[in-house]
C-alpha cells in the first residue's frame, strides 16, 4: 500500500523542547517548572489524574496561555504572541473545532494546504462514507475522527492530541493507534494524553507522569517497564490492623486483591514493625507491578510526600 506519506528526515534534531515552564491561569500557577522534550518519531504519553494539568500543558505549547520559561518547536521559539513555530504542528485539544453546518470535507478544506494529503487523511481514517454529510449530523465518534483528521492535515512535524480515543469504538481505536504509529514511523512526534492507560501503553515510546502541575516521571517506556518499580506484597494474619499500622507509620501501600503492596526498600522496616506489634507475617514476596498499578502507586507515593512537606 502506498501510504502517501513522505516526510522530511529531521535527523536527531529535537522536535519539541520545553524548559522550566510555569503556566498561570489568573493568578494561580497551574504548571510548575515543567521540562521535557520529544524527538522526531517519539510518542510521548502524558498521563495524570483529573486536573493534573495535561490539557494546560498542551495549550501552553500551542501559545494559548500565559507562561514563563521556554518552548521551542524545531529550535523556533513559541511565545504567547508569536505562533510562527507552530505552522507544522497539528492539534486536537478538548472538543474538535468543527463548523456544524459544513460537511466533514468542507471543514477539512478550511485547514488543508494540499488536496492530495487531505484525501489521503480522510480515507486513512475511513471517513469516506460520511465525509460529504454535514458534521452536525455526526455521532460523537465521527466528530472525534474529524478532529483527529484536522490534526493530521498537512503532514505535521508535531501532533498534539488531548484524549484522542474519546468516544471512539474499538475498531476506530485500533485504527487510530495504527495511524499514530505510521505517522511516528515517518518522523512525526506525538504528545498524547489519555485516561485509558492501556491504550497509551500500546503506542507510547515515552512516559510523562504529571500530578498537581509537576512532572514526576519522564522515562522511555522500555526503561519504565524494566525498572517497573518493584514492590513487595505483604500478607499477615490480621490485615485490617496491618493496614492501620502502615498508615500510622507512613508506609505507602497499594491494595492488590488480599495483599498490601509496599515499596521494596521498606521491606525490612515493615518486618520490624509487624514484629514489634505482634502481627504474624504469612507472606512477604517480591512482585512486579503492571503498568496501571505502577502509575497508581507512584501517584500515591507523591501524595504522601506532598502531605509530609
Ligand atoms: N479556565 C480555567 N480557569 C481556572 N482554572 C482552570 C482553568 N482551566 C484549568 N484550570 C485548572 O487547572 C488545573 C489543570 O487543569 P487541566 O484541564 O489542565 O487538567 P487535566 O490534567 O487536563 O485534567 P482532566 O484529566 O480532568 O482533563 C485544574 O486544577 C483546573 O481546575
Amino acid at each position: 500500500m502506498n501510504s502517501g506519506l513522505t516526510f522530511t528526515n529531521y535527523g536527531d534534531d529535537l522536535m519539541l523542547k520545553i524548559s522550566h515552564i510555569n503556566t498561570f491561569i489568573g493568578r494561580k500557577k497551574i504548571i510548575k517548572d515543567v521540562s521535557f522534550q520529544a524527538n522526531p518519531g517519539s510518542i510521548v504519553g502524558l498521563i495524570g489524574p483529573n486536573g493534573a494539568g495535561k490539557t494546560t500543558i498542551m495549550k501552553t505549547i500551542l501559545g494559548l496561555t500565559k507562561f514563563t520559561g521556554n518552548i521551542s518547536v524545531e529550535d523556533k521559539s513559541v511565545t504567547e504572541n508569536d505562533h510562527a513555530a507552530l505552522t507544522r504542528v497539528g492539534a486536537l485539544i478538548e472538543h474538535p473545532a468543527i463548523y456544524p453546518f459544513l460537511t466533514g470535507l468542507e471543514n477539512l478544506k478550511l485547514y488543508s494546504l494540499d488536496e492530495t494529503d487531505m484525501n489521503h487523511v480522510f480515507s486513512l481514517l475511513k471517513m469516506d462514507s460520511y465525509i460529504n454529510t454535514k458534521s452536525k449530523d455526526y455521532s460523537m465518534g465521527m466528530k472525534q475522527k474529524l478532529g483527529i483528521a484536522i490534526a493530521l492535515l498537512n503532514k505535521p512535524q508535531l501532533i498534539i492530541l488531548d484524549e484522542p480515543m474519546n468516544g471512539l469504538d474499538i475498531e476506530a481505536t485500533i485504527l487510530i493507534r495504527q495511524i499514530i504509529k505510521q505517522y511516528a514511523a515517518q518522523g512525526s512526534a506525538f504528545l498524547i494524553s489519555s485516561h485509558v492507560l492501556g491504550e497509551l501503553q500500546k503506542v507510547m515510546t515515552n512516559v510523562l507522569l504529571i500530578t498537581e502541575g509537576k512532572i514526576i516521571v519522564d522515562q522511555p517506556i522500555d526503561e519504565f517497564n524494566r525498572v517497573s518499580h518493584k514492590q513487595y506484597r505483604v500478607l499477615t494474619e490480621d490485615m485490617p490492623t496491618t493496614e492501620k499500622l502502615f498508615a500510622a507509620n507512613q508506609v505507602p501501600v497499594t491494595k492488590s486483591d488480599e495483599y498490601l503492596l509496599i515499596p521494596r526498600e521498606l521491606s525490612y522496616q515493615v518486618q520490624d514493625l509487624l514484629y514489634d506489634h505482634h502481627i504474624r507475617l504469612i507472606e512477604l514476596s517480591p512482585q512486579g507491578l503492571n503498568f496501571e498499578q505502577t502509575i497508581v502507586s507512584l501517584l500515591e507515593q507523591q501524595r504522601r510526600q506532598n502531605h509530609e512537606k
